[in-house]
């Protein structure tokens, strides 16, 4: 994949919102049971037009289920859907996204040229084949049969049919799962290009480290409903922990410490209140070394937010 080709270009929205910022897609108070289990449980959530949202969540909280509702492949029992105002399931609303096809199954004798012309001839303004194969690394394959595809190729192709209809909006279900480290950083660099372009991207993921450094507001959903939402700093700065990493030879008892962990043989002591846990370490006497109050990562923020209501 590679990111210094031309820049892809959505068309420009026309559905401007109050505040100015053009709204995208939404979910209002919405509800989705699947079998015995409540999926979505009065789930809300706007995606605004320039934006990368990325929805957080642990395993089963209702990412997949949100995002196949916003893709018209799901009906929500109770509640709204739009996209661009639309119903999602109408064709037109769908014309205007592009998303990762589930399971990455293709045909196994299409050619890699023939199944990216294949999603191309959906849309109205495509970009050009040629463009979209080298953009993911796909140029020397392109007379290769799907079926000849390795797991990591095949989801590279996965990714380019997102793109290849040069929609506004792109939905991405885990995009880097099963991407080896060089191809996982390529692809943030074709996400970057497609967000500076003016697109918008919606995505569900598991390594922090890519919302971290891709995202510009999270939504953290638990249960089936959205628990909070808010800027990475925003998010980390709600939870409000301080790490205390130190070394010591059994836990101590510390005034504002909420959640801990040894790793390594160092402590990691989450604390509410570090100048209350280090000064209560001293006047304790205890013996310790290698002291470090850093401020808690996304994960452990994220930890700690889903964490909280169990
Ligand atoms: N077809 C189905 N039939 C019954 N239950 C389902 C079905 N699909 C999903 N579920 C359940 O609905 C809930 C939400 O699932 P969903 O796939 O949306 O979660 P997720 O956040 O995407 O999870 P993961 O991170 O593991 O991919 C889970 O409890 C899941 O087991």
């Amino acid at each position: 994949m590679t990111n210094n080709s031309t820049l892809l270009h959505p068309p420009t929205g026309s559905n401007e919102g109050l505040s100015g910022s053009v709204l995208v897609a939404s979910l209002q108070d919405v509800y989705k049971r699947l079998g015995k289990v409540e999926a979505l449980n009065g789930l809300s959530l706007n995606l605004f037009a320039g934006e990368l949202l990325a929805l957080l969540g642990p395993n089963g909280s209702g990412k997949t289920t949100t995002l196949s509702l916003l893709l018209g492949r799901r009906k929500p029992d109770k509640g709204t859907v739009r996209l661009y105002g639309l119903n999602p399931c109408l064709p037109l609303a769908r014309q205007q996204i592009g998303s990762t096809p589930q399971d990455s199954l293709f045909p196994d004798t299409l050619k890699v040229t023939e199944v990216v012309n294949l999603v191309r001839a959906h849309f109205p303004s495509p970009l050009p084949t040629e463009e979209i194969l080298q953009r993911f690394g796909l140029t020397s394959l392109e007379n290769r049969q799907t079926g000849g595809l390795s797991g990591g190729q095949r989801r590279k192709l996965s990714l380019a049919l997102a793109f290849a209809g040069n929609p506004r909006v792109v939905f991405l279900d885990e995009p880097t799962a099963g991407l080896d480290v060089e191809a996982r950083h390529e692809l943030w660099g074709v996400i970057r290009t497609y967000i500076t372009s003016g697109g918008t991207v919606l995505l569900t993921t598991h390594y922090l480290e890519e919302v971290e450094a891709l995202a510009s507001r999270i939504a953290i959903i638990h249960r089936g409903r959205i628990i909070n939402e808010g800027s990475v700093e925003a998010i980390k700065a709600h939870v409000g922990l301080k790490c205390l990493r130190l070394t010591t030879e059994r836990q101590p008892e510390l005034p504002g410490v909420v959640r801990s962990e040894l790793k390594q043989g160092i402590y990691h002591l989450y604390t509410r209140d570090a100048d209350a846990s280090v000064r209560s370490l001293i006047q304790q006497n205890i013996d310790f070394s290698g002291l470090e109050v850093l401020p808690t990562s996304l994960e452990e923020a994220f930890l700690h937010m889903t964490g909280a209501v169990e």
